[in-house]
């Protein structure tokens, strides 16, 4: 993919000089003769750097700049100007300029310049991407788990990732297809590349075309400008498509010829962009199934999963549930400025006996919720939702009530006093404490406890701090 620069200079001809010049060494470029016509091409197009020349005629060059600057604060504008005006470079400078040019400059000089002011700029962008990446608090830490199912998926992920193949990622939603996709690229020879991604059904049927191919201006009524596809973002580096086996069938043929041919043309666009992009794609639908009920193409579906990974859900790996709660707990105090440091066992075990149909994602949020209610340093079963709690209804601790249905629906059977009696006494300890907010004296007097010794003599005798 090929940058894109705008001359806005009224010389008749240098301009072209330049313009053949920056071709030749791979740049594509517009020119204009006037500021207005410059902005006119930089609404339709889009540019890289713009090389603007300060003496233009009626609207000057520092006029014609902070219209630039208002149009797209992000492009690089390097000034060229005559040997009299460097006042007025350094002025257009505070202006926002990347840089200027003394007119009589060589080509070598004027290559020399445009190269280091897209450079910075790329960094600048590069610097605003990952300091978004990094707000986005968790989205390049992954936990790789304990079970034996979940270190053979980043076995394979660490051997797959250097082979540029395109990998088709599976598992029900939830259990991590992004963030596998993400795993993928940071250990490919494209980690330092952009890696993008669409999910194929949360985009309308014409809203998919225009987001992958991208469009030249007027291909459709609401087309001013031009706009580059995701497949064209992501050169050089990944693109990954989730829930594709949601793409309709018509886009699915487009889709396979891009990767068969690796270049495409922009919607309404005549000539072709080659691209350099590795797909990686995800489905929580049976493709194999989908492919004989013919609503997805086998051809693509060979295209795709030339590797497949499939990830197993929560429930087959019970080993992970707690590793991956004590790791959003981590992320969690440090976003939250909290310091949780622990579930009760209690909790614990409703954890590890629930089916988490929503996967890695209910956990977090499970984890994220029960956070925001505790106001302790601890997670207990109070904290947890209904559906993970089941009948055993601990909300309402502070009436029996919960107890007596606890009873109710127990199967019956012997049951031993000392442990039911023991599990009463620590959760009475601890809902006194919360609510006492760990003040002990006020969680004695909660407890009807004339003294402060028996308050402290259960929490020994339950190991409560
Ligand atoms: N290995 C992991 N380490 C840390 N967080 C994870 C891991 N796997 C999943 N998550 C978290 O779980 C949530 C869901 O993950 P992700 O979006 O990758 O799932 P998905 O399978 O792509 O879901 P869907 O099919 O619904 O798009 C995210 O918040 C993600 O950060």
């Amino acid at each position: 993919m090929s940058l894109t620069i705008l001359i806005i200079d009224d010389e008749p001809y240098l301009p072209h000089q330049f313009a053949r010049f920056l071709k030749k060494n791979n740049y594509e470029v517009f020119t204009a003769a006037d500021g207005e016509t410059g902005l006119m091409e930089l609404q339709k197009n889009t540019i890289d750097l713009v090389l603007l020349d300060l003496r233009l005629p009626r609207q000057g060059g520092l006029e014609v700049l902070a219209q630039i600057r208002k149009l797209d604060p992000d492009v690089p504008v390097v000034m060229l100007t005559a040997y009299g005006d460097v006042q007025t470079a350094v002025a257009a400078m505070k202006l926002g300029a990347a840089d200027y040019l003394l007119k009589g400059f060589d080509l070598a000089e004027l290559l020399l310049v445009v190269q280091r002011a897209l450079e910075t700029s790329a960094m600048a962008r590069e610097l605003r991407v990952l300091r978004q990446e990094l707000s986005n608090k968790y989205h390049f830490h992954y936990v790789v788990g304990q079970s034996e199912r979940m270190r053979d998926v980043f076995d394979i992920v660490a051997r797959v990732a250097p082979r540029d193949v395109s990998v088709l990622i599976t598992g029900e939603s939830g259990t991590g297809k992004e963030v596998i996709a993400h795993a993928i690229h940071e250990q490919s020879g494209r980690a330092s590349g952009p890696f993008h991604a669409l999910n194929c059904a949360a985009i309308a049927q014409n809203l998919l075309e225009s987001e992958l191919f991208g469009y030249e201006p007027y291909a459709f009524t609401d087309a001013k400008k031009q706009k580059r596809g995701l497949l064209e973002l992501a050169e050089g580096g990944t693109l990954f498509l989730d829930e594709v086996g949601e793409m309709p069938l018509d886009m699915q043929a487009k889709l396979l010829r891009v990767l068969e041919t690796r270049k495409f043309f922009r919607l309404g666009g005549s000539k072709e962009v080659h691209i350099n992009v590795r797909v990686l794609a995800a489905t929580n639908r049976d493709l194999e199934q989908a492919k004989g009920a013919g609503s997805f193409r086998s051809d693509l579906f060979f295209r795709l999963a030339v590797l497949t990974i499939h990830l197993p859900p929560l429930r087959e790996r019970p080993g992970d549930i707690l590793l991956f709660a004590t790791r959003f707990i981590d992320d969690f105090n440090r976003t939250m400025g909290r310091n949780v440091r622990r579930i009760v066992p209690e909790a614990q075990q409703f954890l590890l006996r629930y089916s988490w149909p929503g996967n890695i994602r209910e956990l977090k949020n499970v984890i994220e919720r029960a956070m925001i209610l505790s106001t302790s340093d601890e997670i207990l079963p109070v904290h947890l939702p209904r559906e993970i709690v089941g009948s055993v209804e601990v909300r309402d601790i502070q009436s029996l009530d919960p107890w007596e249905q606890w009873l109710n629906q127990r199967p019956i059977e012997p049951v031993s006093f000392e442990e039911v009696t023991a599990r009463f006494e620590q959760h009475l300890l601890r809902w006194a404490l919360e609510t006492a907010q760990h003040n002990r004296t006020r969680a004695a007097e909660l407890l009807g406890f004339g003294k402060y010794d028996q308050l402290r003599y259960l929490m020994r005798k339950h190991s409560i701090e």
